[in-house]
């Protein structure tokens, strides 16, 4: 056992762990952060190219929690010196007297980010190669954009350890002892802190079974999706092309959304928010395509410039909550270990934000947001917890 007592250990470098070690670091508390495979890795939710950020969001909640974030990305550029955000705009779609787009279309309003609201008419002028469906309307949030995701994991892990915190990659944790100081347990030893972060995406839970708590979280299996543009340029960032969700449409009452091509030349991002079950160490052998299906037949109606088969399939995990909403929270028995899970697919653009707020949990500060909507105990019903 390493004699040193850590001020934090946070166990997982995917976005959330990244960033939480960061904002302890950066005030000055002595932070492990564990990682179980060599980094980088594309085994967890983190890893790609590229996510969409953005501040259309149903919930008011999320839309100032995004206010801030884009402050904290900003920051986050600056002291790294790399670019890690490009604005694109968000294209949002969907039918006017459905569930989902009048009520982004009001928060957005409400909450004063900056919409353009598209007529049907001109929409083509401004969305080139795209067909708006019959009975749905259009929005722009002119906030929104491209975070470049493995860019950002490692100036994040990066600035971490020039503030002195200390990263142990390829080490799994196999068991976690709590108490007012906790043992964490790797194949290769014990660490030992005061407060514990688990950050640990889709192994949420089996870390948490050391704890005597199980949350109500499905682990499930994207296809992440890349198709050609029949003419170069068509759907480019360089051409101005942007991010855009179609939140119901005649292929699924489910997102379809996409990326401009970018980060593979000649090739869009275009894919389906619903996956497979999965478990998480077995990803390899859920191979459901039935999403790829869902998205031909979409980009066939809708992206007639995109040839309609997938060029390139990459995958991807969620770890969902029963209301897709976060995580973030004190364990309820041990009040000196912090829980960040559950992003349900959304997490990414909030990971700065995210990160401050562990960091504010784990040295008992109050938090900088209403966390009403992502307690534990909003699950009575479904998370077991033994003790
Ligand atoms: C296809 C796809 C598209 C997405 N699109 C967007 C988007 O456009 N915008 C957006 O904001 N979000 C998006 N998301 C969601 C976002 O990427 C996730 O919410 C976020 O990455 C979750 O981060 P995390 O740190 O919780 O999990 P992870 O990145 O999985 O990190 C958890 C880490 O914990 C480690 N770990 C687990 N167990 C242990 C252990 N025992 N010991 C040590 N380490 C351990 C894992 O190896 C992993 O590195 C998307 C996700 C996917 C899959
Ligand atoms: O978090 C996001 O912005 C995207 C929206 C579409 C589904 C995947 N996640």
């Amino acid at each position: 056992m390493s004699s040193q007592i850590y001020d934090c250990i946070v166990i997982g470098a995917g976005i959330q762990g990244s960033c939480t070690a960061y904002y302890l670091a950066k005030n000055n508390k002595k932070t492990l952060l564990l990682e179980q495979f060599v980094l980088p890795h594309s085994r967890g939710s983190s890893h790609g190219q590229t996510r969409i950020i953005r501040k259309a969001y149903e919930q008011d909640f999320y839309v100032r929690m995004m206010e801030e974030c884009y402050t904290l990305w900003a920051e986050l550029e600056r002291e790294a010196d790399v670019k890690l955000y490009r604005r694109t705009g968000l294209l949002l779609l969907g039918p006017e007297n459905g569930r989902g787009f009048p009520i982004v279309k009001d928060t957005l309003q409400r909450n004063k980010v900056p919409i353009v609201v598209l007529k049907r008419e001109e929409f083509s002028q401004h969305i080139p190669n795209f067909n708006l469906s019959s009975g749905d309307g259009a929005l722009v949030d002119t906030t929104a954009g491209v975070l470049y995701a493995d860019k950002a994991l490692v100036a994040i892990r990066r600035l971490f350890k020039s503030h002195g915190g200390v990263i142990k990659d390829g080490e799994k944790v196999i068991g976690i002892t709590p108490g007012p100081v906790v043992t964490v347990t790797t194949a290769s030893g014990a660490y030992q802190a005061k407060k514990l972060v688990i950050t640990a995406g889709p192994w949420a839970n089996t870390l948490l079974s050391h704890t005597g708590l199980e949350l109500p979280l499905q682990v499930t299996k994207l296809n992440v999706c890349y198709w050609q543009e029949k003419v170069p340029g068509s759907y480019d960032i360089r051409n101005r092309f942007p991010c855009f969700v179609q939140v119901e449409s005649l292929e699924s009452e489910h997102h379809i959304y996409g990326l401009p091509s970018n980060e593979y030349p000649g090739l869009m991002k275009v894919c389906y928010h619903i996956g497979k079950d999965t478990d998480p160490d077995g990803r390899d052998r859920q191979t459901n395509q039935d999403d790829i299906e869902i998205l031909k037949r979409y980009i066939t109606r809708c992206m007639p410039g995109l040839v309609p088969v997938p060029a390139v399939v990459e995958s991807c995990l969620y770890t969902i909550t029963p209301d897709t909403d976060f995580v973030l929270d004190r364990h309820p028995t041990y009040s000196n270990i912090v829980i960040g899970a559950g992003f349900s697919g959304h997490g990414f653009k909030f990971g700065p934000v995210i990160g401050k707020i562990l960091y504010e949990l784990s040295t008992e500060q109050v938090p900088s947001h209403d966390l009403a909507p992502f307690k534990i105990s909003r699950f009575q019903a479904h998370s077991k917890s033994a003790l």
